[in-house]
């Protein structure tokens, strides 16, 4: 279990995190999810010990990272996979971190083979491709068969096949009771991963919730011939309305109510369906926009 209190880190005057508050419940994988300078990294180092925080806590298993004994045993860390030495290969990578965990050499055979790497164990890393190295430093974190997996932006150079393959591994783990939190830039690379979602924006937490919870409330989506005349019928029945991509509406009731609306006002339908996380990408969209609109 993974516990995040009131934790927030100024630089100078700007604030990278602002009293960030979750929990990551074992069992679970949960995206951590938010645009380029939301404050994943900044979250994620504190929780991992590598940067203090200015104010708050983050637990990992009820202790403070730096409390831990042998950290690499109860969690498993990928912060950046591009910081792993390029002159090493991957095997001698991994029996490095064997030692330093005390975990048997054949360990790191053993994690080369479950990550796809056992035909590139004797080639250096500076040769790795992206993808490879988050492979490798899957692999790391596993090294010391821990409980929880915390992976800062691990689909980044990932290929689809990539992609699914970690997908896999990552349910695998936390259908095994494991505690998985991921961090991504992009909605669409974790939704299929992921059964919960926090989300970061500017510094704070703007959505926190399991995918279905985020992705249901999310209204129904509906498209007329006529896009003006339908949100007009709409907005008078007394629905909240929100223009959405392609002449597309999204409305804050359920499918039935809104075609009965429509009908009543002679409107022809070419599309009416749960919005199925339509809202969830716009707020996503939204968060692209400058930090302080959503700091306000
Ligand atoms: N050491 C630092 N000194 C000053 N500002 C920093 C430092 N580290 C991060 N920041 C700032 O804090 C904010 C959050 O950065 P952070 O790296 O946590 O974001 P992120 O969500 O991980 O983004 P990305 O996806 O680009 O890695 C950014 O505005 C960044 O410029």
């Amino acid at each position: 279990m993974i516990t995040v209190e009131n934790l927030s880190k100024r630089y100078g005057s700007h604030t990278a995190v602002n009293d960030v508050s979750f929990t990551v419940e074992p069992g679970s994988v949960t995206g951590f999810l938010g645009p380029n300078g939301a404050g994943k990294s900044t979250t994620l180092r504190m929780l991992t010990g590598l940067t203090p925080p200015t104010s708050g806590t983050a637990t990992i298993a009820g202790r403070r990272y730096a409390e831990l004994p042998n950290p690499g045993r109860v969690v498993g860390v990928m912060l950046d996979a591009a910081a792993q030495h390029p002159g090493r290969t991957g095997r001698e990578t991994l029996l490095l971190n064997s030692g330093l965990l005390g975990v048997p050499a054949k360990r790191a055979d053993e994690m080369l083979e479950a990550v796809g790497l056992t035909a590139a164990a004797k080639k250096r890393v500076g040769q790795y491709s992206l993808g490879m190295r988050q492979r490798l430093g899957i692999a790391a974190a596993l090294l010391g068969d821990p409980a929880i997996l915390i992976l800062d932006e691990p689909a980044n150079g990932m290929d689809p096949e990539g992609i699914r393959w970690m997908r896999g591994l990552l349910q695998d783990f936390a259908s095994r009771g494991g505690t998985v939190v991921l961090s991504s830039h992009l909605l669409g690379e974790v939704q299929a991963t992921v059964d919960r979602l926090v989300v970061i924006g500017g510094g704070r937490i703007v959505a926190n919730g399991s995918l279905g919870e985020l992705l249901a409330g999310q209204g129904t989506l509906v498209r007329g011939l006529d896009p003006v005349a339908l949100r007009a019928a709409l907005v008078a029945a007394g629905y909240a309305v929100e223009p959405v991509a392609d002449g597309g509406l999204r409305v804050e009731a359920t499918a039935e109510e809104v075609g009965r609306a429509a009908y009543a006002a002679g409107q022809i339908l070419i599309e009416l369906r749960d919005s199925d996380g339509a809202g969830l990408e716009d707020l996503f969209f939204q968060l692209t926009g400058p930090a302080d609109q959503l700091a306000a």
